[in-house]
């Protein structure tokens, strides 16, 4: 057994670095343009998850001086209100981004919901549109999470060429945009997902391991390949020693023996998120107004 341990990724520094870089940008958009980007937030109902992560992205969307507009509608709202409301943020040249907070009560469709915002507004990156574009390698609004991924993955190997890599999870809005973009980046890429025959087969090839599955610690740490740079997304609230604590999909204390390098859950992907988010909003408000578009900032 050695004893290195892999390298912890910081997503929650290199989070904090990506929003000071469009904390800059948005200022000068302002000075140069007389715009604020502005990014919508919808939230429907008070499901606890959602309603945290609304309120962070609320905080820093203020923090890089953007105007952050927040719409709560009610769980029983009917669907044609909120499709009421989407129409209006589209029509509304002072929103730039549009986020519906997922997921959606059952009574709704959140595919029909997602499809009827403007794809350029659509700061996740799950429209239909912009998921076709991603596909056949056109410019699009790009996943955040799948985006804040590949940003640490640059970081941590630069060119991703001629990597193997293993998906798991293949989600409209985690997996499968992930896969295009390494793909994209000329790796070798695999997704697995529930039906996968030899889940630990696959996973032990991987040069690049993304695990987006909801299950907490699904991969034991002696199925990582020795120096596999590991980037995991999954955030589950379990109960260890009668404490509740937030775990991923990976056994962060056996993996961290194996990696070369890990995510931690938390700190790790999560915070990238939020920052991407409030990146798309950027680029989304760059090109509205046709202002050259911080090449520095998008992966
Ligand atoms: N850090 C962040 O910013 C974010 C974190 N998340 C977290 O990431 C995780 C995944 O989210 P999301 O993609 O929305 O989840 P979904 O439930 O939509 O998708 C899960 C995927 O994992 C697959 N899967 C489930 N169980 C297994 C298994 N035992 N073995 C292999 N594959 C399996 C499913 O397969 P199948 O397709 O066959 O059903 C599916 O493709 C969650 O923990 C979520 O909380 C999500 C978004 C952002
Ligand atoms: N339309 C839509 N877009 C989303 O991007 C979206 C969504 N719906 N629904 C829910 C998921 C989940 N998600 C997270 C965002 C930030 C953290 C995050 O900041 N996590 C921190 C803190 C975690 C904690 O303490 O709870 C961390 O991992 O360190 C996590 C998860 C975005 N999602
Ligand atoms: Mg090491």
């Amino acid at each position: 057994m050695c004893s290195a341990r892999a390298d912890i990724i910081d997503g929650k520094a290199f989070a904090a670095t990506l929003r000071q870089k469009v904390a800059a940008q948005v200022a000068r958009l302002k000075a140069e343009y007389g715009i604020v980007p502005g990014l919508a937030v919808v939230l429907v109902g008070e499901d606890p998850a959602s309603t945290v992560y609304v309120r962070n992205k609320e905080r820093m969307t203020a923090e890089v001086g953007m105007n952050g507009h927040a719409f709560r509608l009610p769980a029983h709202a009917s669907e044609a209100e909120l499709l009421d409301l989407v129409r209006q943020l589209n029509a509304d040249s002072a929103i730039h981004g549009i986020l519906v907070q997922l997921p959606l009560p059952a009574h709704m469709d959140a595919r029909k919901v997602i499809n009827t915002i403007n794809p350029e507004k659509d700061v996740d990156g799950f429209h239909v549109v912009n998921a076709g574009l991603l596909a056949t390698g056109q410019e699009a609004m790009v996943p955040c999470t799948p985006l804040g991924c590949l940003m640490l993955l640059r970081d941590r190997l630069g060119s991703l060429a001629g990597y193997k890599a293993l998906v798991v999870g293949a989600s409209n809005i985690v997996g499968k945009p992930m896969a295009q973009l390494l793909l994209a980046e000329k790796c070798t890429v695999s997704i697995a997902h529930s039906r996968t025959r030899d889940l630990e087969a696959e996973v032990r090839q991987a040069e690049i391991l993304v695990v987006a599955a909801g299950r907490a610690e699904l991969i034991p740490g002696d199925w990582i390949k020795p120096g596999a740079v590991v980037i995991d997304v999954g955030i589950n609230r379990i109960e260890r020693d009668g404490k509740p604590v937030l775990v991923g999909d990976v056994a962060f204390e056996q993996a961290v023996r194996v990696a070369g390098a890990i995510t931690p859950v938390p700190g790790g992907v999560g915070p990238m998120t939020i920052a991407c988010l409030l990146a798309n909003a950027l680029t989304a408000c760059c090109r509205a107004v046709g202002a050259s578009e911080p090449a520095e900032l998008v992966a």
